[in-house]
């Protein structure tokens, strides 16, 4: 392949994992991660609990550090570089399972954080984003309270609607719907929804709901032990899982 050739495939992908390694002191908790992720890909992570799966995506936007391989995104290798890491916490937008709100802010004032004093937008603008960003997660109305006083629901409606103000390419999700209710769940898989129809969002999705997972991932991935054992799309990955590993795990969640 010709190097422009070679350079022009290595844009498609906004994020590639290559030979990724990760210890937490002897414990080797990622194996030789390869992963490319294209623009606009929409990717399904999932897999037994404690498999690596919060720590890869958490690799991403450096929240965890990696020590052998590498990550690239947009074409920049991801080394802990504080200018480099400023670009890429702008542009990777991350929700938790524990939302991680400012308890002592208001709703508005926890949306227009980051994008005032990171991005530099006027105070105003940086309202009626949030404005228009409530409005889509369908809680405007909740706008001057305080996390303390919303639903688990509603928290996880505006920690997604916090990371969209800041405009990112990519969004990762870390369990968004494990600490809620029952009643809860389908309210913030509604938003996910919704934002991964609309196109154009890179989200990289670690969950156990694969009703998720069959209605808009491009890609299934299953981890097993800090190693990827099989990635498919949702059709195959369901219907024709191949390894045992993944059969086994599947009949477990899946009655
Ligand atoms: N900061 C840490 N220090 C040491 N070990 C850790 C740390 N964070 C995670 N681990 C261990 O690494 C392994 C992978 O954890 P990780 O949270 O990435 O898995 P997971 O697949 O997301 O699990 P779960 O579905 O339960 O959230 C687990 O055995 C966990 O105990």
């Amino acid at each position: 392949m010709s190097e422009a050739n070679k350079n022009a495939a290595v844009n498609d992908y906004i994020i590639r994992m290559i030979n990724l390694n990760k210890w937490y002191g002897d414990f080797h908790v990622l194996k030789d991660i390869n992963l490319d992720v294209k623009q606009g890909e929409r990717i399904v992570i999932c897999g037994p609990s404690g498999s690596g799966k919060s720590t890869l995506i958490r690799c991403i936007n450096h929240l965890e550090e990696h020590q052998k391989g590498q990550i690239v995104i947009e074409g920049e290798e991801l080394t802990g570089d504080i200018k480099h890491l400023e670009k890429v916490r702008t542009n990777v937008g991350m929700c938790f399972q524990h939302f991680n709100l400012f308890p002592h802010l208001t709703i508005m004032d926890n949306l227009t954080l980051a994008p005032i004093w990171v991005r530099k937008t006027p105070k105003a603008e940086a309202e009626a984003t949030a404005m228009k960003y409530l409005e889509r997660v369908k809680i405007p109305d909740q706008a001057d309270k305080f996390p303390g006083q919303l639903s688990g629901g509603q928290q996880q409606r505006v920690a997604i609607a916090r990371s969209l103000c800041m405009n990112p390419k990519v969004m990762l999700f870390d369990e968004p719907t494990s600490a809620l209710d029952p009643e809860m769940i389908s309210e913030v898989l509604d938003v996910m929804v919704e934002l991964a129809e609309e196109g154009g969002m890179t989200m990289l999705c670690v969950t156990h709901e694969m009703g998720f997972a069959k209605q808009v991932a491009d890609r299934v991935i299953f981890m097993d032990a800090g190693q990827i054992i099989e990635e498919n799309t949702p059709d195959e990955f369901f219907n024709n899982p191949q390894s045992e590993r993944t059969q086994l795990f599947l009949s477990q969640i899946i009655h």
